[in-house]
């Protein structure tokens, strides 16, 4: 097995060398024996702005590329399902693809994509988590986009194609492919997958190298602070955007490094700044202590607490006094859950609802009343001028609670297993056992997560005693 991929690898470098993709000869691709998966080291060491590789926009697998980039437009797909179709059709040709020494190297799909897993595997790992829902309605949608553009698409093909090359397990196989080795191109060519710069793994906010995108008509002209710019714009992994929107053959890709990497180790990339949960949607794999985690709450979850305490007629008005508050702000941004940030901050729009579905009656009643915007309760609190810098004016000791109850009520959703019998089942699980190591990483980061709200609402009237005693005394001695 090993030697097929090594004889694989070596394939891929000489199709680079005849695509014109050239690497720094201080650059090893290795390829990782338990689990096959290649990893970019450093032979050397590499120092910051040394340029370790161009490619060729035109050797990048995009529609506009693609063979089949006439049919697919002709059919006006769009998107993930064009590119699909690109990906499913180049594979299709075999040998005669211009990118058979780049596909023959990829897997045939990435398996540890949640998309892949079996709804018992869905259902089993991903229970409570933020993704949980989210991939049994990806799985829906899979399916219905493959029967309602994929299977006419080779029906009405003017050159017959071959259904097997496009059934719904190509179609998932090209989505999990798509979603994990992807990148943002140009506004010509759109996104696709971009030979070597694929071999790179991803680290959060420490990676080694970025991309960015030039015209070799344009370089000379460009000045230093727009190079700054470029960079900056790729720091979430995707190519720049150039000025010039037309296809050239002398556009190429550029990989520079943005820190020293001494000889021996892992050249990383960024694919972006995101949570376990994102990255495990996208990628099939998480990171410990990744500080881009979060945790959500439903409004469903609020409104589900609110009718345990008072009736449902108050949960309903106070709902829509938050909704118009809320509205009267922000009147497009519609809310169906609210963030809890890694260190276990909820955003101040939960506090807002709590603080609005607590309101005793009569203070309620005189804001209905007014139809003003601002409401104001004895402590001399003006909702609308509550931010996310001074919510913790809202931590109120039965706020205070109610975030304590949330999170005990988000924390059920997990099932009957306690934090504690996932981070001992984490620690007895192999790397190797990718779906259940990483569905765990993800659990017990939401779980801290929820651990760390339940820590702010307790300091939160810490804060208030604070405030409210010694500072506020202080203030007014000060008079
Ligand atoms: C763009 S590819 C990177 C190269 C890949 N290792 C290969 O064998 O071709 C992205 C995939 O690499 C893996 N990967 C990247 N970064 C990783 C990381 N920090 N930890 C675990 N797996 C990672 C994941 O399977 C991901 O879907």
């Amino acid at each position: 097995m090993a030697t097929c991929i090594n004889r694989r690898m070596r394939a891929f470098k000489r199709w680079m060398k005849h695509q014109s993709i050239q690497y720094s000869d201080a650059l090893d691709f290795i390829i990782q024996q338990q689990d096959q998966q290649v990893c970019v080291k450093a032979l050397y060491n590499i120092h910051e702005g040394d340029l370790i590789a161009t490619i060729p926009k035109h050797t990048c697998l995009t529609v506009k590329s693609s063979a089949a980039c006439k049919l697919i437009e002709d059919f006006c797909l769009e998107g993930y399902i064009a590119l699909s179709v690109a990906l499913m059709y180049e594979k299709s040709l075999g040998q005669q693809s211009p990118w058979f020494g780049y596909l023959q190297l990829l897997p045939d799909r990435n398996a540890d994509v949640p998309l892949l897993w079996s709804v018992d595997e869905i259902d089993e790992l991903l229970l409570g988590t933020e993704l949980h829902k989210t991939v049994k309605e990806d799985k829906a949608l899979v399916y219905e986009d493959w029967k309602a553009c994929i299977v006419p698409f080779v029906e009405s093909a003017p050159t017959p194609l071959n259904p097997d090359d496009f059934d719904l397990e190509q179609y998932l196989a090209a989505k999990s492919l798509i979603s994990s080795r992807s990148f943002q191109i140009d506004d010509y060519y759109g996104f696709g997958m971009v030979p070597l710069a694929d071999l790179f793994n991803h680290k959060t906010d420490a990676e080694d190298v970025h991309f960015t995108s030039v015209s070799s008509h344009s370089e000379s002209d460009t000045d230093s602070s727009e190079n700054e710019e470029k960079q900056n714009d790729d720091i979430d992994g995707d190519f720049s955007a150039d000025d010039d929107t037309s296809s050239s053959a002398t556009e190429i890709l550029e990989m520079i490094m943005v820190r020293d990497v001494e000889a021996g180790t892992e050249v990383f990339n960024t694919y972006g700044s995101m949570g376990n949960a994102a990255l495990l949607h996208r990628y099939g794999f998480t990171e410990p202590d990744n500080p881009y985690n979060i945790v959500n709450i439903d409004l469903e979850l609020v409104l589900q607490w609110s009718s345990s305490i008072f009736s449902s007629r108050h949960t309903r008005s106070r709902l829509s006094l938050w909704k118009r508050l809320h509205f009267s702000e922000f009147p497009s941004q519609q809310i169906d859950y609210f963030e809890i940030s890694s260190d276990g901050e909820p955003e101040v729009e939960l506090l807002k609802l709590i603080f609005i579905i607590l309101l005793p009656e009569k203070a309620y009643n005189e804001f209905d009343k007014s139809k003003a915007t601002l409401i104001s309760n004895k402590k001399g609190i003006i909702l609308s001028e509550v931010t996310e810098t001074n919510k913790k004016l809202l931590l109120t000791e039965s706020v205070q609670d109610a975030l304590l109850s949330l999170a005990d009520i988000r924390e059920r959703c997990y099932g009957l297993r306690s934090l504690e019998d996932d981070v001992e089942a984490l620690k007895a699980c192999p790397v190797t056992n990718t779906k259940l190591y990483h569905s765990l990483v993800l659990r017990t980061s939401e779980r801290r997560i929820l651990q760390k709200l339940r820590a702010y609402a307790s300091a939160g009237v810490h804060f208030l005693k604070v405030c409210n005693g010694s500072t506020l005394k202080k203030k007014l001695q000060k008079r």
